[in-house]
């Protein structure tokens, strides 16, 4: 690659479409300082149609962009903006798969139930490109998110709304108290590399290897520990009756997409508790059906529509009954009758319990109000510090953006640690026994009983990354002067080990002055209120989990949205990838954008990654140009803030497209006022005039725009050119753009 290369990626929804109008005018201006910004393809359509080549027409090929990206991480040149991909759930890859058939794609269906080889081939090939296989590959180094000082000074100078808490709110966080993850853990570090082999052993006898080979280096911790089906399947029945004693609605908190194997599991069992009636009383047309649970209750929903009209009317007035019966369900569209069951991507624990916590606790119901909700996540391991921010907004009402302090943090995640690596080592038990997990040499490392239906999990965490993850950690602490806290339970098998090692390596560091604490995840949340409360900063040093739950709660608090977080992942090679904001891909605001021609997305987490990668650029290469590029954008995202020139929510209002127009004025009046680099300065100064005088102009021809439906020609694979156009609407800022 030539030394000046920053890859930009190719992404889905509300990103993907802001790219299309951003990444030309960034193209224009990094190229004017001989910086190469090239376009990688992640989305999903994207490693649909790379999977499998041999299908496809030359023409509709695509290479496996994201495996040279992988190893492209690994290597010191690297320098990576990512902006948010899908992590499909299963129904979100076949409607991809739906849509590319659509478009003459020649790509087989998803084989729910793989028989043939064939089909077993299939499926195996799909299992790389649904759930989160995107960032496991590209994250090849620790997290650290926080909000940039100027973002953090807006939200306190424009605070965003946040619902008034009632300390009578019946809202409350549910969990298990036995014989889930957390209860069943056990953990070790391992002594020596080795090939280790996870098997059950049934309690016939019989020996069944659930996954021969998993490489282990020496000094990484490894853990298992099992969700109990039978404890899971009672606790929902608890929860779904306390919800109708209290008179809340139900809801469930998981990551169907990131957990993917074992989510959609526990997600399943949530929608057949819920409508076991239904679900029992026809469950021998649902068999012949191929109705899958763990894709949703929209998965029945969708199926029943193929049977005879009567036999459809009479499960249709059994889901009513069901209905009737149960508490109210926590709804994901009330307008549209879609329920927290419906589809298992549609609630996503890290962003829904913060929007609950938002809006003063509650969720929407059926009659369109929000209301007051249970929310279930069963698993222990982190489910408590939801339940404390509850309390903590009930005693002292919401939180306020204008005084409060920033929880920043330092993510453990390198290498796919913990349970975001865990999806290869996952498994549904077919029978009762034991699974038990061998070195090479036959050492037993781990071992779990288990009964059929129980999830099996194994998750690793390597040295490497946990040495790296402290340095890092003192190296923020040591920058800000701020109180760090690792979140770590000393009661948990895992944590207890990762203590272990986080004490001996802090003693390799200078922390002389330091607050730094190890506090368990309730604990530490509770101190990191009272601070925050107070208006002091903590920063929150966590396994890759609270890094996902913490960097979209305390930006959502904090600043209204985690779009808005600096997300920098030091690669551990040497390189740099950029994330842009801490959040997803806002599937919401393409349905907006393709009904009125209205897109709210706010593209400051790709303005402030797109800063630091040209800090990063020049401080590798000594490239004073791109020092000059960072610099001065510096000052125009400053002012996108000071002027408020982001994206509001309604059409008639600056857009997504304005906030870049925007973007690129200021950029050019900031690179045309500056004086280190005069080439710059002269080749920007045009630009800058030209487009200040054109203000009014180029504002009336994107506000145009907006009103209207808007054809992009798909929704997993976008048309370029009808994209571009409705991306690029003004034709006096393209043309500057094109004269630079
Ligand atoms: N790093 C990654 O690649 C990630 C990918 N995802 C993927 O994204 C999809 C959606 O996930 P979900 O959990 O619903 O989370 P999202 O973050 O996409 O959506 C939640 C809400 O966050 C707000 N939001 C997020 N980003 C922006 C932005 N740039 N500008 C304005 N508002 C924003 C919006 O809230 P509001 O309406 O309240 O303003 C949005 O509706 C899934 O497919 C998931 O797999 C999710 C997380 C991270
Ligand atoms: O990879 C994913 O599925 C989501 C990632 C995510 O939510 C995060 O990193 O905050
Ligand atoms: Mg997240």
């Amino acid at each position: 690659m030539p030394d000046l290369e920053i890859v930009w990626t190719k992404v889905d929804e509300a990103p993907a479409l802001a790219t299309y109008s951003l990444l030309p005018i960034v193209q224009a201006f990094v190229g004017a300082a001989g910086v190469a910004m090239t376009l990688k393809d992640i989305s999903l359509a994207g490693r649909i149609i790379a999977t499998f080549p041999e299908r496809l027409t030359p023409a509709q090929r695509i290479g496996d962009e994201l495996a040279e990206l992988g190893t492209l991480a690994a290597k010191p040149e690297a320098n990576i903006i990512k902006l948010p991909n899908i992590s499909a759930s299963i129904p979100q890859l076949k409607a991809a798969i739906k849509e590319l058939q659509d478009k003459g794609y020649d790509i087989p269906d998803y084989p729910d139930n793989a028989t043939t080889d064939a089909e077993k081939e299939i499926k195996a090939r799909y299992a790389k490109v649904f759930g989160s296989v995107v960032n496991p590959v590209l994250r090849e180094g620790n997290s650290d998110r926080r909000a940039a000082a100027a973002v953090k000074q807006f939200a306190r100078k424009h605070p965003h709304k946040m619902g008034t808490w009632s300390a009578d709110s019946k809202s409350h966080v549910a969990h298990m108290t036995a014989g889930d993850f957390y209860g069943s853990e056990v953990s070790t570090t391992v002594a020596a590399a080795t090939n280790a082999r996870i098997e059950l052993a049934g309690a016939d006898g019989a020996v069944t290897v659930l996954k021969a080979k998993t490489p282990l280096q020496a000094g990484e911790i490894i853990d298992a520990a099992v969700m109990s089906r039978k404890a899971l399947r009672a606790f929902f029945a608890a929860q779904i009756d306390d919800a109708k004693t209290k008179g809340v609605l139900f809801s469930l908190h998981v990551k169907a997409t990131m957990m993917k194997i074992s989510d959609p599991i526990i997600f399943g069992h949530a929608v057949s508790v819920f409508f076991a009636d239904v679900v029992e009383k026809h469950a021998a047309t649902l068999k012949k059906l191929g109705v899958n649970l763990n894709n949703g209750f929209g998965d029945l929903l969708a199926k029943i529509e193929t049977l005879p009209e009567a036999e459809k009317a009479a499960i249709e007035a059994d889901i009513a009954a069901a209905y009737a019966k149960r508490p109210g369900l926590a709804m994901v569209n009330s307008d549209k009758g879609i329920t927290n069951l419906h589809v298992p991507s549609d609630v996503i624990v890290d962003a829904s319990m913060p929007a609950m916590v938002r809006d003063s606790g509650r969720m929407w119901g059926a009659d369109g109000k929000l209301h007051d909700t249970k929310a279930t996540i069963p698993d222990r391991c982190y489910a408590g510090i939801y339940q404390v921010v509850i309390e903590d907004c009930k005693a002292h009402g919401a939180f306020d953006p204008k005084t409060m302090g920033s929880v920043p943090n330092v993510g453990l995640m390198a290498q796919k640690a913990e349970e975001y690596g865990s999806h290869d080592k996952t498994f549904e038990i077919p029978r009762d026994g034991t699974v038990r997990v061998l070195a090479e040499d036959g050492t037993v490392l781990l071992e779990r009983p288990v009964e059929a239906g129980d999830i099996f999990r194994m998750c690793e965490v390597r040295d490497a990354p946990i040495q790296d993850w402290v340095k890092l950690a003192v190296r923020r602490a040591r920058l800000t002067g701020t109180p760090a806290v690792f979140w770590l339970d000393p009661q948990r098998a895992h944590d207890a080990q990762v203590i272990a090692k986080v004490e001996t390596y802090l003693k390799n560091e200078n922390t002389a002055g330091l607050d730094i604490r190890i506090l368990a995840p309730v604990e530490a949340m509770k101190f990191s209120l009272e601070r925050i409360r107070r208006g002091e900063d903590t920063i929150s040093v966590t396994g890759n989990v609270l890094r996902d739950y913490l960097t979209d709660l305390f930006p959502i608090m904090e600043l209204g949205t985690s779009a808005k977080m600096l997300s920098i992942v030091p690669l551990m090679a040497g390189g740099g990838l950029f994330e842009t904001g801490a959040g997803g891909s806002a599937p919401k605001h393409v349905q907006q954008f393709q009904e009125e021609g209205y897109l709210r997305w706010d593209s400051l987490g790709e303005f402030l990654a797109l800063g630091a990668s040209l800090e990063h650029l020049a401080q590798t290469y000594d490239n004073a140009k791109a020092q000059v590029l960072a610099e001065t954008l510096d000052t125009a995202i400053g002012k996108v803030l000071d002027f408020n020139r982001s994206p509001a929510r309604k059409v008639g209002q600056i857009d997504n497209r304005g906030s870049h127009f925007y973007l690129a004025l200021y950029w050019a009046e900031a690179l045309a006022a500056q004086t280190k680099d005069a080439a710059l300065q002269a080749r920007f100064k045009p630009l800058a005039e030209a487009l200040a005088k054109n203000e009014a102009k180029i504002n009336a021809e994107l506000i145009g725009a907006q009103g209207k439906p808007v054809d992009t020609g798909g929704y997993y694979l976008l048309d370029a050119a009808k994209t571009s156009a409705a991306m690029r609407p003004s034709a006096t800022l393209n043309a500057a753009i094109a004269a630079l």
